[in-house]
Parts: structure tokens; sequence; C-alpha cells
């Protein structure tokens, strides 16, 4: 980054006032009978109806459509494990994301916790408050076993977004980019570099979806992840094959596509050289990807490139999933975010692609077209119709594999966030 855009995106942060999100309210407050209804005494009676039914926080609080952001900052973006506060302008920019594009308020939480058994203790204590909980930022292993204790342990959705948001866009990116390329997921041979909680859930997610787990190589700072390791984690281990590979440019050697999800600069121009004809790279590390796009296409003229970043073309970022996929969670009161939901999402999301772009999003882009193609495999996060589609897809799924506790709304499918909370 450049120092002039290093200033721009502090100054950005820090004014006219510090932070990214405020608090608004919903009621009006400028009389004493407005006090009297919002505080003592009339407060005390939603307090005795919450207490008689714990349904009725739905109706007399903000619960139904607020999701806590958590983090323990331990794998803040690509820049690593900096502490739980440092991760908080990413977990401030989350709540950006969910209300601009989804209409829901979000609060960020960052945990200082000594283990993992004090991070799920943490986030169960606090969970009957929410509507729905987006954990965001935490390192492997660990992730793994505080998702899963979550979701046993909490009856709102509870939703680890470097996994399942990051692997639901990566899926529908690449059933889309593969198409492009004249290749199909079926046959791809697939490097994955990077195998913490990105790159195993969207491997796991992209096998799926029909992705061949034999032809997948994946490689954590060690090298490739072989059946010879003594070293892997139970996660690690469920893509280990049998090869003599052990490094990148080993595997890069004929590969189809190539994921990124591991650190900045990590692969090169000859990695790039060695791959198939029309490679698909994803490489997806924040800020910096493993490739500078522009070198990549320097090199392969022709790569099918996308990165996590809002400026290049194909952002395969979650920002695509996270919010929409909440909206639909949350509206039909969803238990729990399970597969069939995550595979609606993909499928919501490889499909918008291939529609014709509207010209806000042309305009918010400044660009003459954005057709299906190298150049637009993935809908851009300003497309407003990603809130109709992937939400009611959601919405849906949920109602029909069981997770519900509402009907499909009624007021679906939503044009905009002011639409969010009905007629
Ligand atoms: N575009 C998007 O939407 C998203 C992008 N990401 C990006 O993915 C990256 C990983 O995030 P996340 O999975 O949450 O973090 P984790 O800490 O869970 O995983 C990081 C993984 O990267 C591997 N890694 C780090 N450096 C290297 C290296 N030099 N060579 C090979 N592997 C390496 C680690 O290897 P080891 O296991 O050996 O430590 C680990 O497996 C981040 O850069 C993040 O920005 C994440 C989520 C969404
Ligand atoms: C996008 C995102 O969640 C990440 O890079 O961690
Ligand atoms: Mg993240």
């Amino acid at each position: 980054m450049t120092d002039a855009k290093r200033q721009a995106a502090l100054d950005y942060h820090a004014n006219p006032i510090p932070g990214k999100l405020s608090v608004e309210l919903t009621k009006p407050t400028a009389t004493a009978r407005d006090l009297a209804l919002a505080y003592s005494p009339g407060v005390a009676e939603p307090v005795r109806e919450i207490a008689r039914d714990p349904e009725n926080a739905y109706l007399y609080t903000g619960k139904g459509n607020l999701v806590a952001v958590i983090s323990d900052g331990s794998a803040i973006l690509g820049l690593g494990n900096l502490g739980a506060l440092a991760s908080k302008p990413v977990m401030e920019g989350k709540g950006v994301l969910f209300k601009c594009f989804a209409g829901i308020n979000s609060v960020d939480l960052e945990v200082n916790a000594e283990s993992p058994q004090a991070f799920i203790d943490t986030v169960a204590r606090i969970a009957d408050t929410w509507g729905g909980i987006n954990l965001e930022d935490i390192k492997a292993p660990e992730c793994f076993e505080i998702e899963r204790a979550l979701v046993e342990q909490c009856n709102i959705p509870v939703f680890h977004d470097d996994q399942h948001g990051t692997a639901i866009v990566t899926a529908a990116g690449m059933l889309n980019a593969l198409d492009v390329a004249g290749k199909s997921l079926e046959s791809a041979r697939i490097v994955c570099l990077g195998a913490g909680a990105a790159a195993i859930a969207c491997m796991k997610l992209l096998v799926s979806c029909g992705a061949r787990a034999e032809n997948i190589v994946m490689l954590d700072r060690k090298g490739v992840i072989h059946s010879g390791r003594e070293d892997l984690n139970q996660y690690k281990a469920m893509f280990a094959v049998d090869t003599d590979k052990r490094t990148l440019d080993d595997a890069i050697d004929g590969a189809d596509v190539f994921v990124g999800l591991s650190g900045p600069g990590l692969m090169t121009a000859d990695h790039i050289r060695k791959m198939a004809d029309n490679p698909v790279v994803f490489a997806c590390t924040n800020p910096d990807p493993e490739i500078d796009p522009d070198l990549a296409r320097e090199t392969r003229p022709d790569v099918i490139m996308a990165t996590g970043r809002s400026d290049y073309p194909n952002q395969v970022n979650n920002v695509l999933g996270f919010p929409f996929i909440f909206r639909g969670a949350l509206d039909v009161r969803a238990t729990r975010i399970n597969e069939e939901m995550k595979v609606a999402a993909v499928h919501a999301l490889k499909d918008l692609a291939r529609e014709p772009v509207p010209q806000a999003v042309l305009e918010a882009y400044d660009k003459a077209s954005m057709t299906f193609g190298r150049d637009y495999i993935i809908p851009t996060p300003v497309d407003v119709r990603l809130l109709e589609r992937v939400s009611s897809a959601v919405a849906q799924a949920a109602v029909d594999s069981g997770v519900a506790r509402k009907p499909y709304p009624s007021h679906y499918p939503l044009k905009t966030v002011d639409e969010v909370y009905g007629g």
C-alpha cells in the first residue's frame, strides 16, 4: 500500500468520529411519557413477558435482527495472531457490511481468552441475547472445536465466517471460473496453499460440490500434506494424499486451480507459469494476496484471477455470503446454518453472476460493462440482488431442511434493506 493510501485508510477510520459504527434509537424519547415507556416503569412489562416466555425477546427487543461478531484476534485476516483488541476494526467492518448489505444490527465482541474452552464458555454465557453469532478470525485448529461446541450449546445460528462464508463464496466462484475455463470441478487438479480455517472448509465444500479429494493437494507451512506426515492434526489429515510431491513448486506443476488461503506473496511468477491452460488462481489472502494480480495477468494472460480485495475484478470474499446468509437464517428463525443452507447460497451466488449486471453496479465500479466471463465470475458486493437471491435461497433451504422455527417470510423476496422488518 502506498503511504497515501495507508493514510487515507487511517483517516477513514478516525474521522469525523472514531470507528465505523454507531447505535441508533428506534423509539421516541423526547417526553416524560416516552421515558416512562422506554425505561421505568414501562420497561418492566417486556421484562415480565420475556421471563414468562423467552420467545418474547424476539417481540420486545432487538434480538431477532442482532448478530454478535465475535473474535479472539488469533487470525486477523492474513495478518496473524495480533490479539483481541487489534481485531476490532475488522469486526466493526463486518458490522458495517451486515448493516449496509442486509440491514442486520451487530455488535462486535473481542474476547481475550486464555484457552479455547474459556472462549467457548464466554460466548455460551452471552449467546441467548443475540439472534445469531458470527465467529470471525479465529485460527485453526482451535476454531473447529470452538464452533462445534458452540453450535451444540446454542439454539441460534453460530457460524464461523472464515470457514463457511469463505467456502460458500469460493465454491460459487470456482464453479463459474472452471466453466469459463472449459473445465469441470470433478476433473480439476487443485492446489490449496494453507490448511487452516478457510482452507479446510473451502476444500471440504468443493469436495461436496463435486471435486475429487484425491485431486486436491493441500500445503501448510511445512509443505505438502501427504500421508507420510506424522505431524498432522485431524483436520489436515483428512486431506493427506499419497504423493511424492513436497513443495508448492512440485504441486503446482500442471495444476488447473490454485486456491491461496495462507499468506502474502507466497506464489511466484514461476509457479503460475507451470500451471495448466486457463489456470484458475484464487489468491484470497487479505489484504495482500499470494500473488499480485497484475503480475499474474502479465505472466499468464489466460489466467482467471480472483482476490479477496475490492480493488480488483473477481472479489472472492466472504462479504458476498455472511450478510445474506444470516438475513435468511434470522428471518425464518433458523436454529442453525446447515449444509443445505450453505449449498443453496452457493447456487444463488453462482447463478446470479450469469445474469445481466444492473446499472448501479456498473456505476459503483466505474465500468461500461460487466458480463459473465474471465473478469466477472462472481457478483460484486454492492449488487442489491444478493439480498433478494441469497437470503431467499437460504431461508427456503432452512424451511425445507427442518431447521426453521418460522415459515418462509411473507415479505420475501427482499428488494432493499428498507424492507427487512416487513410491511
Ligand atoms: N477472501 C476471503 O474471503 C477470506 C480470506 N481469508 C484469508 O485466508 C488466510 C488464512 O485465514 P484463516 O484460515 O482464517 O487462518 P488460519 O490461521 O486458520 O490458517 C492459516 C493457514 O495458512 C497457512 N500458512 C501460513 N503461512 C504459510 C506459508 N508460508 N506457507 C504455507 N502455508 C502457510 C498456515 O499453515 P500452518 O497450518 O502450518 O500454520 C495455516 O494452515 C488469511 O490470509 C485470510 O485473509 C480467510 C477468510 C476469508
Ligand atoms: C475476509 C476475511 O474474513 C478474512 O480475510 O479473514
Ligand atoms: Mg475473516
